[in-house]
């Protein structure tokens, strides 16, 4: 039996963002990234964020994770509001409860797959419990390339890894930036499949971006961004839905609604 993950969620929700704001400069010069988004995401499920090129979807993924501090508004992940946490504390809170994967799958080289996976447990001073270490292992489907070195393995078999290693702390909630970005069409099937395990199966709450509508659709939910701006919503996406609000988006000058 699968164990669930250690997530202190309220009514279901595992990640709230509440009027959060990203400014980048001062003056007439200043960009705003975010412009007051409120956004609650649910625990155990598996959302994806869209939006065109410049929309703030990386902004927001880095201010929900901890990896950038907004300007204005608040980040709770479960019941612990980031904006109450000095670096120190965020640091472990995101080695401890976060995981990441990214578009490039940041492995160490010289480190084998399986050094690769336990490593946020390793730099804890840390081992896995022996179930879930063979749960995820067994997910992701790199049992006989556990000894590989990332150069050894596909882009596929390396992204798969980096999931592994985001799901090794048992953490509250996986972020993934783009996480088949460079992949080709069928790895980035398999990793989307196993996103899609990861939330079924092991019972985590997954946020990912985004820009393919058919990598959208493996996702509970699509949020969608405009200028900084949450405007749009659909839930059990299928592919021809996703395309359709992206392409309404570019053609609308005024937000289809905010929530
Ligand atoms: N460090 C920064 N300094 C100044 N402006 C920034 C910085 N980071 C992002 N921006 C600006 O903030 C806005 C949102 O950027 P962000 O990268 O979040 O968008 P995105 O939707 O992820 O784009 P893409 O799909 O191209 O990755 C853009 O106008 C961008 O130029």
């Amino acid at each position: 039996m699968p164990v669930a993950p250690p997530a202190p969620t309220t009514g279901g929700v595992a990640v709230t963002a509440r009027n959060l704001t990203r400014r980048y400069g001062t003056g007439p010069a200043a960009v705003v990234a975010l412009d007051g988004v409120d956004v609650a995401f649910g625990a155990g499920r598996l959302t994806a964020i869209m939006g065109a090129s410049g929309s703030g979807k990386s902004t927001l993924l880095h201010c929900l994770a901890g990896l950038d501090r907004p300007t204005g508004g608040a980040v709770r992940i479960g019941d612990t509001d980031l904006g109450g946490l000095d670096d120190r504390r965020l640091t472990l809170l995101r080695r401890d409860r976060i995981g990441f994967v990214f578009q490039r799958f940041n492995l160490l080289p010289a480190l084998t797959a399986a050094e690769n996976i336990q490593l946020p447990l390793a730099i804890a001073g840390r081992r896995p419990a022996a179930d879930w270490w063979a749960q995820v292992v067994t997910a992701v489907g790199l049992t006989d390339r556990l000894r590989h070195r990332p150069d050894e393995l596909s882009g596929g078999q390396q992204q798969r890894v980096a999931v592994a290693r985001a799901l090794i702390t048992r953490p509250w909630v996986v972020f993934a930036d783009e996480p088949t970005g460079n992949l080709d069409s069928r790895s980035g099937a398999e990793v989307l499949r196993l996103l899609r395990e990861a939330v079924d199966t092991l019972h985590q709450t997954v946020i990912m971006v985004t820009h393919d509508p058919v990598a959208a659709a493996y996702a509970d939910r699509v949020v969608f961004l405009a200028d900084g701006r949450l405007v749009h919503d659909l839930t059990a996406p299928r592919p021809d839905q996703v395309r359709d609000v992206l392409g309404r988006l570019g053609d609308a000058d005024a937000p289809v609604g905010n929530r």
